[in-house]
């Protein structure tokens, strides 16, 4: 198994897509429409932010989760004991952002949700019969206007060998939500699980994008796309001292959306929160 990477504008491109999420969880696509200058320029300013001192004046509020969450309390992947080494911020269009890297970040975000909603379109449209029988409405309609839609700012800062033991970027975990829009990161380390168990690199040329099926979108299709496991792994040799900056949207339907007959968007979304221990 390979993760190929395809070309958004050829006449197949749906097709294919569908077909890789379909049989890996992750498709990756070149020649998109989403701003790479943008993207560059948010990686820059928002390192440039984690090295400062006012991040620490938009620590995140535990009842909106919203703002800036230090590597101290930083997610532990479920099943995992060890915390990620990592920092982030996250990102929703009615929560707390710096005034200066307000502008860039929600053009990306509004961006990001526009080729989202075109990417839901081609998953429903290449849906078997019965699969897309099961959707409670048209996909890209499940997140219209959804205020649930997160967007996190994620900063691995370099790696300084004080790190506790078996600590990793980020551990294996899948996502919750429906799907993952990805930036390719300013450094490799994304891996992906495959079917035979081993872990394949994530194609991370800059321009690419990269699509992954969450929890909810395997729900709501019966199991028949994959949520798969992912991790982000430590960096090698001189890449240690480097920093890496990346950028996924987690699309959240609205709340009282249907995903299968045991839950809505809400419920599914609490019980998983309340799981890992954040409510
Ligand atoms: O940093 C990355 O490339 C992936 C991050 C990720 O999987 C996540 O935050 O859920
Ligand atoms: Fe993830």
């Amino acid at each position: 198994m390979k993760l190929e990477t395809i070309d958004y504008r050829a006449p197949d491109s749906a097709a294919k897509f569908v077909e890789s999420l379909r049989e890996t969880g992750f498709g990756v696509l070149s020649n998109h429409p989403i701003d790479k200058a943008l993207v560059e320029n948010i990686y820059q300013e928002w390192h440039a932010f984690f090295q400062s001192e006012a991040k620490h004046d938009f620590l995140f509020k535990p009842e909106t989760q919203d703002g800036f969450f230090p590597a101290s309390v930083s997610e532990t992947a479920k099943g995992n004991t060890v915390k990620d080494i990592k920092e982030y911020f996250h990102i929703y269009p009615w929560g707390r952002i710096p005034d200066s890297l307000r502008e860039n970040i929600l053009t990306y975000y509004a961006q990001a949700n526009a080729l989202a909603s075109e990417l839901l379109g081609w998953v429903e449209a290449h849906s078997p019969a019965e699969v897309a029988a099961r959707f409670s409405m048209a996909l890209p309609d499940m997140i219209k206007d959804s205020q649930q839609t997160l967007l996190r700012v994620l900063h691995y800062p370099p790696m300084t060998g004080d790190e506790e033991l078996g600590a990793i970027r980020a551990a294996a975990h899948e996502d919750i939500n429906l799907l993952t829009v990805l930036p390719a990161a300013n450094e490799p380390g994304l891996q992906v699980k495959a079917k035979d168990g081993t872990w394949l690199d994530v194609p991370s040329d800059f321009g690419s994008i990269i699509i992954n099926i969450g929890d909810m979108l395997q729900e709501a299709s019966g199991g028949y796309f994959p949520s798969t496991s992912h991790r982000v792994i430590n960096p090698e040799g001189t890449d240690k001292t480097k920093s890496r900056i990346s950028l996924p949207l987690f699309l959240h339907p609205n709340p009282s959306v249907v995903l299968s007959e045991r839950y809505t968007a809400d419920s599914y979304l609490k019980e998983r929160l309340r799981e890992l221990g954040v409510i």
